[in-house]
């Protein structure tokens, strides 16, 4: 098994008087400033504007200030604005404030795996990729626990590259689970695969599926929803604590008979030819070049696709049988 980083293999004493710079208080951002300043280290929030980010950080009880004076009052800049923005502002914002000996941190390895930000020689440049969203990350935080996470090194001028990487991953919470060391590309690569294919994409695409036969068959919105959608985070849920043989426990057999045949039929080799399509794109930077091009167009693949997906009938259904389902949550 890979080598795994807790708590007790990593000390927050080489950033512990350091000044760290959180850019972007969004998904991730709110969650890693936070989860560092109560791990006690010294965060200061930088944003472009003031705007919804700026004031919820203030609400958060951080003085916002802009990238550049961020970038300038620190020692480790941490990107965590999105993807397609973090050139830009690197070039424009962080670059001209850049010192010798300064670390460019990330928490997804997109821009320098594809080359899209080259930092110079004398600045450490490493990444802390939680295997989990933004807001799951600050609630494991504050529940005393923490999401997984990988650290990477991909310039290591100081020579304590990987004690700083682990030190954060230690203050977000991540050693309180589990760290695993990787390379810029490993992380980039199966980040990239695993939202696209399973994840994000390949969920999605399979549950609107199957609430769509049912629906075009003639069953009820409602019930297509509980089956096909609500039901799915009990069963993630069993899969995640306890595996897919435990999962399997606690469904009947003949669900797992209809399961294996149908499952396989259903998602046979011909999906996975395309999974293996889907990374082949990302490791020749295809994917990535698509990306690139379509944010320069001002995104209308995805602003289609998610407004697409916003008036669905999976989603206006799925409004009205959340308030049901949500009250028969545990609050915890
Ligand atoms: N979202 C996740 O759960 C998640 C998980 C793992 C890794 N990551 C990585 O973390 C990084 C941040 O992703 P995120 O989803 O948290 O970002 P996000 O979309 O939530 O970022 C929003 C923040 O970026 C700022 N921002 C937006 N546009 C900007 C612009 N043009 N210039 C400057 N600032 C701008 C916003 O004001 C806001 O504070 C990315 O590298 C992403 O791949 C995200
Ligand atoms: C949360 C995810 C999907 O794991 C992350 O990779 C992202 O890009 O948001
Ligand atoms: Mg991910
Ligand atoms: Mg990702």
């Amino acid at each position: 098994m890979a080598k795994l980083y807790t708590d007790k293999d990593a000390s927050l004493d080489p950033i512990k008087d350091k000044t760290i710079a959180v850019l972007g208080y969004g998904s991730q951002g709110h969650a890693w400033a936070q989860n560092l300043r109560d791990s006690g280290l010294k965060v200061v929030v930088g944003l472009e504007r003031e705007g919804k980010s700026w004031e919820q950080a203030k609400k958060d009880g951080f003085s916002p200030m802009h990238t550049e004076d961020a970038v300038k009052n620190s020692d480790i800049i941490i990107f965590l604005i999105p993807d397609m923005v973090q050139r830009t502002v690197y070039l424009e914002r962080v670059k001209p404030n850049l010192r010798s000996g300064n670390d460019l941190v990330f928490a997804h390895g997109f821009n320098i795996h594809y080359r899209l930000i080259e930092p110079p020689k004398d600045v450490d440049v490493y990444m802390i990729a939680p295997k989990g969203p933004g807001p799951i990350v600050r609630e494991y935080f504050v529940k005393g626990g923490g999401v997984p996470a990988l650290v990477a090194v991909h310039q290591n001028y100081s020579g304590k590259a990987l004690e700083k990487a682990l030190a954060i991953a230690k203050a977000l919470g991540a050693t309180r689970a589990g760290v695993i060391e990787t390379t810029f590309k490993e992380e980039t690569e199966t980040d990239l695969f695993g939202e696209q294919v399973d994840l994000v994409g390949g969920i999605t695409q399979l549950m609107r599926s199957a609430f769509q036969v049912l629906v075009e068959a003639g069953y009820q919105p409602e019930i297509a929803y509980y089956e096909t959608i609500n039901e799915m985070k009990m069963i993630v849920d069993l899969i995640y604590e306890k595996g897919f043989s435990g999962m399997f426990k606690a469904v009947s057999d003949t669900a797992k008979y209809g399961g294996l045949t149908s499952g396989k039929y259903v998602i046979d080799e011909s999906v996975k030819k395309r999974m293996k399509e889907v990374l082949e794109k990302i490791k020749s930077g295809e994917f990535a070049n698509q990306w690139v091009e379509e944010y320069g167009k001002g995104v209308p693949t995805l602003k289609q696709g998610v407004q697409e997906l916003e008036n669905s009938l999976e989603e206006k259904v799925g409004r009205e049988v959340r308030e049901i389902s949500l009250r028969g949550k545990p609050k915890s």
